[in-house]
């Protein structure tokens, strides 16, 4: 047999900030690809009408409403609904940006984008190792950005903790190889989400972006989405510590 499962049946994934843009994309991708799915953002009507979407594919959905830096209380109610069952897939997708030029950060500015960006993350990917080890399986995918590789007007400080996330997923990975855990990071370039519509609006930027972006459009959520089913499934079995940079080839492009 040359081609390994894609196919998502029956397993379970969590994703962070999954009721809209790539959260929302990766959830319904995994539901599509077989998976049952634990939805977690802020507010419940968002939750509830992804829910739907899920279950409209025939899989179950469950919903925790509740900030990610209040990790805690998240893993408590992950526990509640999985019992005794595995966690598969762990998707820490949830992030915030302030952008502000570097010599304008605030310390308060720091510590809200790194409390969700990067502390969050790692309690909530700590947690999920924890409990994948029993089963001796398990995936983590932690979605950074390209803004954590090349430097981008995006504000110091978010890159600072794209680029933690992708250090975070190599030291994940080499620690939790021996309990058959994959730990992997997603990069995304530009994509239309409610975080980036803004930005998205201003012509001459995107005009920027796509001289810098080899295949010379934005990418669709669903190209994103891909990427993060490939890298919950089997196919991706002997992949661990890499970040897949989704970003129309702008990582390469030295002009
Ligand atoms: N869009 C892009 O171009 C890029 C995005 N990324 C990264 O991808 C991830 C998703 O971004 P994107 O889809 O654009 O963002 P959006 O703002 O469009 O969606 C964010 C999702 O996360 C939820 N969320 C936001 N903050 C929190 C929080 N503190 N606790 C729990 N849930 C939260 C939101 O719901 P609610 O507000 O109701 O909680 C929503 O479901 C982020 O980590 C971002 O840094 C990286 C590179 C490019
Ligand atoms: C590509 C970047 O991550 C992009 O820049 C921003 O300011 C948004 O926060 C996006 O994440």
């Amino acid at each position: 047999m040359y081609l390994p499962s894609f196919n998502l049946e029956g397993k379970l994934a969590v994703v962070t900030g999954s009721t809209k843009g790539i959260g929302r994309a990766i959830a319904l991708a995994y539901a599509e690809a077989g998976a049952n799915v634990i939805l977690i953002s802020r507010t419940e009507t968002e939750l509830l009408r992804v829910k739907s979407e899920i279950e409209a594919y025939g899989r179950k959905a469950y919903t925790i409403c509740s900030d990610v830096k209040d990790y805690s209380y998240i893993i408590e109610q992950v526990d509640f609904i999985i019992g005794q069952t595995p966690i598969d897939i762990w998707v820490n997708n949830a992030g915030m940006n302030i952008r502000s030029e570097a010599l304008d950060v605030t310390e308060d500015e720091w510590d809200r984008i790194v409390d969700i960006n990067m502390k969050s993350s790692f309690f909530l990917a700590q947690a999920a190792a924890k409990r994948m080890k029993n089963y001796k399986q398990g995936k983590i995918i932690n979605i950074s950005s390209v803004g954590g590789h090349v430097a981008l007007p995006t504000g110091v400080v978010y890159a600072m903790t794209k680029s933690a996330l992708i250090q975070m997923t190599k030291n994940l990975a080499m620690e939790c190889g021996k309990y058959g855990i994959n730990v992997n990071a997603i990069g995304p370039w530009y994509f239309p989400t409610s975080l980036t519509e803004k930005l998205l609006e201003d012509k001459q930027y995107v005009s920027d972006i796509l001289s810098r972006t080899p295949l010379n459009r934005l990418g669709k959520l669903e190209e994103l989405a891909g990427t993060a089913v490939f890298l919950g499934s089997e196919a991706s079995n002997y992949i661990t510590g890499q970040t897949i940079f989704v970003d129309g080839g702008m990582t390469i492009y030295g002009f």
